[in-house]
């Protein structure tokens, strides 16, 4: 069940929610509820539920059980791990996104220049989409995303298959995009990715919400090696 009525106190707001793919229960009872100007990482092992968390928030999957509330005046956007590239300039790839939500092909293309060039990409606006590298291919998708300027961005690991250094890019963008305000939602392996850019830590295993405090508790508080062996071994690097 999914619903309009407003979250309390927040963007969006997850309750009891399940998510089942036949037999397999990849969300199990999960409460969330994402504030303004959150940035938030997702993480666990493996298989432990996280895009599929990312597509229940974003509206991707319907929760077999439970609901989700959004404001709907909340504009939202979702980043994949690889991006999705169509097979024409940089320039249209943002351009027409921006049609798309409806503007009109002059000012789309006006919107498309300014995004490139808050991604430092003005200089390869008319290549090809697809002939540029992986980490330029991300900060392409995230002005895609930046121009719809979205209050509320989600992130499927978007740094997973980067060098360090684009790594180190994409990180700076959402960092940035962070201070303009947008809310973030990433999902990560990195925990010095997770350390330098999040302000709260969800952590999840086999499907269930384990831990859901600020990065500083988080990282420093014995609660969750306690009480789970495996977010011990996920702590020390040992899971991945
Ligand atoms: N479309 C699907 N059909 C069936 N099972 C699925 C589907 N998508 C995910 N699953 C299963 O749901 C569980 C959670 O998967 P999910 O991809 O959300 O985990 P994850 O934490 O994002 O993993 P990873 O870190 O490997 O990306 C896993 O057991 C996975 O096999």
């Amino acid at each position: 069940m999914s619903g309009r009525s407003a979250p309390v106190g927040g963007l969006l707001q997850l309750k009891a929610v399940d998510l089942e793919f036949g037999a397999v229960r990849a969300l199990q009872g999960i409460d969330l509820r994402i504030g303004a100007g959150e940035r938030v990482a997702l993480i666990g092992a493996n298989g432990s539920g996280k895009s599929t968390l990312l597509r229940v928030l974003h509206g991707l999957l319907a929760p077999t059980r439970g609901a989700l509330l959004r404001d709907g005046a909340v504009r939202q956007a979702m980043l994949f791990q690889r991006p999705y590239m169509l097979r024409t300039s940089a320039l249209n790839n943002v351009a027409l996104g921006l049609w798309i939500a409806g503007r009109k092909w002059a000012q789309a293309r006006e919107g498309a220049l300014q995004a490139l060039a808050a991604v430092e990409l003005s200089e390869v606006a008319l290549r090809n989409a697809r002939s540029l590298s992986g980490g330029q291919q991300q900060r392409l998708a995230l002005a895609r995303a930046w121009s719809l300027k979205p209050d509320l961005l989600f992130l499927d690991e978007p740094t997973s298959s980067l060098d360090p250094h684009a790594k180190r890019e994409v990180e700076a963008l959402m960092a940035q995009f962070a201070q303009d305000g947008m809310t973030l939602v990433f999902a990560s392996h990195n925990l010095g990715q997770v350390k330098r850019l999040a302000t709260r830590v969800v952590y999840l295993e086999h499907g269930r919400l384990l831990a859901d405090l600020p990065v500083h508790d988080f990282f420093n508080g014995p609660q969750l090696r306690d009480t789970s062996r495996e977010a011990d071994l996920f702590l020390k690097g040992e899971l991945a």
